[in-house]
């Protein structure tokens, strides 16, 4: 099946990550310029790769070079023969490799530099990074090392007041190296210099569209499954499940199964929306399976943030399994295969966060994980969005023809409103967060704030307070309410909420959902919080 592959399929740049926290914009970078790239560990063996990359971009680190821990390069990168692009570090580690001389900066170089572009008529091809630049242009820098001498055959294509090398470049090993990073908007030419790279260095086809990629993943669907194979998919109404299950439909047709569990905490009225929605817009035919008493059942007693994540997740699994064996039972008769194929909305950046070369970071949250019903299942898996960013895959949704109403949802946790109500879920706890969450979404889009906020909902805080209402004194529960801005949810901003929203928020939710008489916002950033409450 590795004929398959996307890299297989497109011209593929190979970004190798030396822990840089910029390593993730590289590859969005490249992306946007119609390029295929792969972000991998710099300890990738070359030996191991499964596919020729067109040309290879070395990060930056948060290392000095000269520590012992330092991570290094495969050196057979530079027996590949294509172009290599080093950023910062990478550009260190390339005269490391090539005999330069690397040296402490007397002053640490931290924000925008003055980058003088040096041309050589005489050696053209080093001239095309920075081409389209000008003579000067603003670039960003961060580190604290830098080359003292460049190897033997590099030459000098752009300076700073502080960088004698601040880029460099080899006119016939087409080997490159620049001190500044071109990947954050602070570098204003950045783009275009990662675009030099890319097309005119590298010569890879600007072809990675989402258009494009429809048609390739579709044909790549139908070649897995083949004419009879069955698939079930786990589908919530997520932009991310909503989108792969629609193209597994256009493959498959109706032998794509999509399956909603209702868990007992999903948002107010969500599955019998999400079920029409599927179906009457996008043709899905959805089953929702009703498991919230024994989702709820099990929830019962259990205060425990991490607690609550395991039994949701594995009662997920639970019902899932018995739902495909239901199916295969069900269509037994048809014509078609078993179920053989699990059909998963996983992102690149859930695949990235897996593969960085410092290994696992700290648990700080069981994230319920559809990864974890293969250990039991002899499903195969499909994820069809593997390679994509959130906001590819939002594109993708558009031209797939899904109303924005799904493709910019905010995203919504596999343990739903569980994690959101602090302390035990009960049915009457679930009912008091449903209602408030209802009311903050609706004014939010009443307000025409929807789109420029990441995620947002209210949670249920477990205390008591008093309050006085209609001249009777009240001890009630107080509502939490929580909207961030971010792209990557790695990170996030809290959002700042007009006043008077939140006065029309805070009113409505005081006087409709009873048990509440408090309402609080939350102006807490991620880090040091995170995006969820539990
Ligand atoms: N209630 C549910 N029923 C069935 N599958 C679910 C349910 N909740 C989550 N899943 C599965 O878990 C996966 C991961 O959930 P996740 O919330 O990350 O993605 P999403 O719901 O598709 O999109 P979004 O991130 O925008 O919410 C989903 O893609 C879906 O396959
Ligand atoms: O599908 C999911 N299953 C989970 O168990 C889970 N926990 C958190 N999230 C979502 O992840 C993003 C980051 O959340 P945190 O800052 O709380 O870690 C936010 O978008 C959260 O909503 C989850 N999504
Ligand atoms: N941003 C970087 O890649 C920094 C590289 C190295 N840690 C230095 O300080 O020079
Ligand atoms: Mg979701």
């Amino acid at each position: 099946m590795t004929e398959l592959e996307v890299h297989l399929l497109y011209d593929t740049v190979l970004i190798l990550d030396f822990g840089s926290q910029y390593s993730h914009l590289i590859t969005r970078r490249v992306r946007e310029a119609g390029v295929y790239c792969e972000l991998l560990p710099c300890t990738q063996k070359i030996d191991d790769l499964h596919f020729k990359p067109k040309g290879i971009i070395l990060s930056g680190s948060p290392y000095s070079i000269f520590d012992d821990g330092a991570p290094h390069v495969d050196p057979k990168v530079f027996d590949l023969g294509v172009p290599i692009l080093g950023i910062c570090y990478g550009l260190q580690e390339i005269a490391r490799n090539k005999g330069g001389q690397i040296g402490i900066c007397e002053k640490r170089e931290y924000g925008h530099a003055q980058l003088r572009v040096i041309k050589h008529a005489e050696h053209p091809f080093i001239d095309r990074l920075l081409d389209g630049l000008g003579d000067e242009s603003v670039v960003w820098m961060s580190h604290g090392h830098h080359l003292d001498k460049a190897p033997e055959g590099f030459r000098v294509i752009g300076e700073t007041d502080a960088s004698t090398y601040a880029a460099v470049g080899h006119e016939t090993d087409h080997i490159f190296g620049i001190q500044f990073h071109p990947e954050v908007t602070h570098s204003v030419d950045g783009a275009r210099v990662l675009h030099n790279f890319v097309v005119d260095i590298c010569g890879c086809e600007t072809n990675w569209t989402m258009a494009s990629f429809i048609d390739k993943e579709i044909e790549r669907i139908r070649a897995i499954v083949g004419p009879s194979g069955q698939v079930v998919g786990a589908v919530s109404g997520g932009v991310d499940s909503t989108v792969a299950a629609k193209l597994m439909k256009d493959a498959i047709g109706d032998r794509f199964h999509a399956i909603l569990v209702d868990n007992g905490v999903m948002r107010l009225n969500e599955c019998q929306a999400v079920k029409e929605i599927l179906r009457n817009r996008l043709g899905i035919n959805l089953e929702v399976v009703d498991a919230s008493d024994l989702f709820l059942g099990r929830l019962a007693g259990i205060k425990n943030p991490e607690k609550k994540r395991k039994i949701i997740g594995n009662t997920f699994i639970e019902v899932f399994e018995k739902q495909a064996a239901l199916i295969d039972e069900r269509t037994a008769a048809s014509g078609h295969g078993k179920i053989d194929f699990l059909l998963q909305g996983t992102l690149y950046p859930d695949v990235i966060e897996s593969i960085s070369f410092k290994g696992p970071s700290a648990t700080i949250k069981t994230h319920h994980n559809v990864g974890g019903l293969l250990d039991d299942m002899k499903l195969k898996l499909i994820e069809p969005l593997r390679e994509l960013f959130k906001d590819e895959v939002r594109a993708l949704g558009k031209l797939l023809n899904i109303d924005d109403e799904l493709v910019w949802r905010h995203p919504f946790p596999g343990p739903g409103i569980a994690i959101r109500i602090l302390g035990e879920v009960t049915p009457a706890q679930v009912a008091i967060a449903r209602a408030a969450d209802y009311i903050y979404i609706e004014e939010i889009k009443n307000a025409g704030l929807y789109r420029q906020i990441s995620q947002a909902y209210a949670a249920l805080l477990p205390i008591r307070s008093v309050g006085v209402m209609g001249d009777q004194r009240t001890y009630e529960q107080v509502i939490a309410l929580r909207a961030v801005e971010t792209t990557d949810f790695m990170t996030a901003d809290w959002f700042p909420m007009p006043y008077n929203v939140l006065k029309r928020i805070s009113n409505r939710i005081i006087n409709e959902v009873k048990g509440v008489n408090r309402v609080v916002y939350d102006v807490s950033s991620k880090p040091p919080s995170t995006i969820e409450w539990e």
